[in-house]
């Protein structure tokens, strides 16, 4: 019997696959094939005339492209599905779309709450009524949405679905499964809500993320979906828009903001306020958020004085970073506040990146190997110095994202310190080298520094002390609150 060839798709590739799998995408059963995504680009229809609009396909390595059935398997290799080609073409050098149906072959990808990961079927036939109002919460639910989704089911007299996406971290930046704890918090609230999670990374679309968002709530059994601003359906369920609510301060009900009077009314809480709030360690106010919804807030995002943090320094070679970030790791850890790594430029060359050289992919691969490095110290509440060169705008953004979704705040130190100075210091004799043709690909010289546009900070040394440069991360640090005073 010969071996049926396995292959791990991409992040979003899995995301469709695990919809397929749950009925999500219905009527689809498997990856769209050329035919079907020529129709859908002119007419907004597949092949057979069904309404879909959003491309689910599958590329995989052309040495692959010949077998009939492929294994497909979640990162760890873990076998989640068997997709049956009936299609192949090229799409790109060494890369070629398949199409075929997908049924169901492992026990892999089991994500956290892999509970409320539910078969579409199941939850549309847990539902009594005939109509359900859909909610995609991406957000934490506070008492303004949540009086949202119980008055919209109240006065439609319709069941409510929350689909929480996940995937990618949402606008709060919450961890998938910390969105998740916040939003199953507030679950006493919903008034039976059934509550399910949805794989849907962004699809770096917005439109084909939006239609997608529309047909899967249609196969969730949602007939009218609430809508957080302007919302796309696509032959999906009907969109209502909430009217806003207000806190009523006569009986400290949420209601519609129309029926408060102004002297009793109460805004609800802004992003940044919110934020700004969690930052500094403030409790929630119960008038706003319930007590248990802003407990599992605060733990998701502790205080700025308790949460991880990457202070990434990039500059030119010579330009100071490995100087101010030394000084300001052993002033944090004479401190004694918070726990410090330091990720140095050289030490990381040595201990997690031998082997690299300098071009631009094996700089990437650097980089990202310090950010995944950082993200994790970040993740456990630790602060990381990193320090290196970082030439590259799209690497030292990708350290940005990793942190992020880690839970762990970001900050950008430009260390921007002229070539002429660098070059005058010239420590280790590279730049004399480099004019000399004697090495190539030097930084600055004949290789490329994209200077940050998003830099928090910015330091030249050429201007400063040590000392000055040490300050201004510090103080930085201090005033944000991420150390104490
Ligand atoms: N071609 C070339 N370009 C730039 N730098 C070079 C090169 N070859 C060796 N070096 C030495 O390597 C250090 C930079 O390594 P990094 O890991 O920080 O670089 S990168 O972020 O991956 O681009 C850098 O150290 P720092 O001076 O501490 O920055 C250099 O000493
Ligand atoms: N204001 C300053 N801040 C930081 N370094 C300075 C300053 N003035 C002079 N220097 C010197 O510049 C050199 C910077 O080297 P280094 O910190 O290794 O840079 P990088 O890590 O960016 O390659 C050190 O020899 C340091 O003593």
């Amino acid at each position: 019997m010969t071996e049926v060839p396995t292959h791990t798709p991409s992040a979003v590739e899995l995301a469709d696959l695990e919809l397929l799998l749950a009925g999500a995408l219905a009527p689809l059963t498997g990856f769209l094939g050329q035919s079907d995504l020529s129709s859908m680009s002119r007419t907004g229809k597949l092949a057979d005339g069904t309404t879909w609009s959003v491309p689910v396909t599958l590329t995989v390595p052309s040495g692959l492209a010949e077998h009939a059935e492929l294994i497909l398997t979640d990162p760890e290799g873990a076998p989640l599905a068997t997709v049956t080609v009936t299609e192949r073409w090229p799409v790109r050098e060494g890369r070629v779309g398949i199409a075929g149906p997908v049924r169901r072959t492992g026990d892999g990808g089991r994500p956290p709450f892999a509970r409320l990961h539910r078969p579409a079927a199941d939850v549309r036939g847990s539902l009594g009524g005939d109509r359900v109002v859909g909610f995609f919460a991406d957000r934490v639910m506070h008492r303004p949405q949540i009086a949202q989704v119980v008055q919209a089911a109240r006065s439609l007299a319709a069941d409510a679905v929350v689909l929480i996406p996940v995937g990618t971290a949402g606008p709060d930046g919450l961890a998938p499964e910390a969105l998740i704890r916040c939003i199953l918090a507030a679950n006493d609230r919903l008034n039976g809500a059934t509550i399910v999670a949805v794989p849907l990374p962004h699809r770096g679309n917005e439109i084909h993320d939006a239609l997608l968002r529309s047909r899967v709530a249609a196969a969730y059994g949602v007939t009218h979906l609430l809508a957080a601003g302007d919302m796309l359906t696509g032959g999906g369920p009907r969109v209502i828009v909430s009217r806003e609510f207000a806190y009523d301060a006569r009986d400290g009900q949420w209601r519609w903001r129309d029926d408060v009077p102004d002297r009793f009314q109460r805004d609800p809480l802004t992003s940044d306020e919110i934020n700004d709030m969690l930052d500094d360690g403030v409790t929630l106010p119960e008038w706003h958020t319930p007590p248990a919804v802003a407990r599992e807030l605060a733990r998701a995002r502790p205080s700025r004085r308790h949460r991880g943090l990457v202070v990434f320094f990039t500059g030119l070679s010579g330009s100071g970073k490995s100087t101010i970030a030394h000084a300001v790791a052993d002033e944090i850890r004479e401190s004694g506040t918070r726990s410090v790594t330091l990720l140095d430029g050289d030490v990381v060359r040595r201990e997690l990146s031998a082997g690299l050289t300098f071009s631009k992919a094996d700089r990437d691969l650097n980089i990202r190997r310090i950010g995944w490095v950082a993200a994790e110290v970040g993740r456990h509440g630790g602060i990381a110095i990193c320090c290196p060169i970082a030439p590259y705008a799209g690497a030292r953004a990708t350290a940005r994202a990793m942190a992020r979704s880690a839970g762990a705040d970001f900050l950008l130190v430009h260390v921007s310190t002229p070539l002429e100075v660098c070059e005058a210091r010239d420590r280790k004799g590279l730049y004399a080298k480099a004019r000399a043709g004697l090495i190539t690909g030097m930084t600055g010289i004949d290789d490329p520094y994209e200077v940050p546009t998003d830099a928090e900070l910015r330091i030249d040394t050429s201007t400063g002390t040590i000392d000055d440069g040490v300050k201004v991360v510090l103080n930085s640090l201090i005033h944000g609150g991420w150390l104490p005073a």
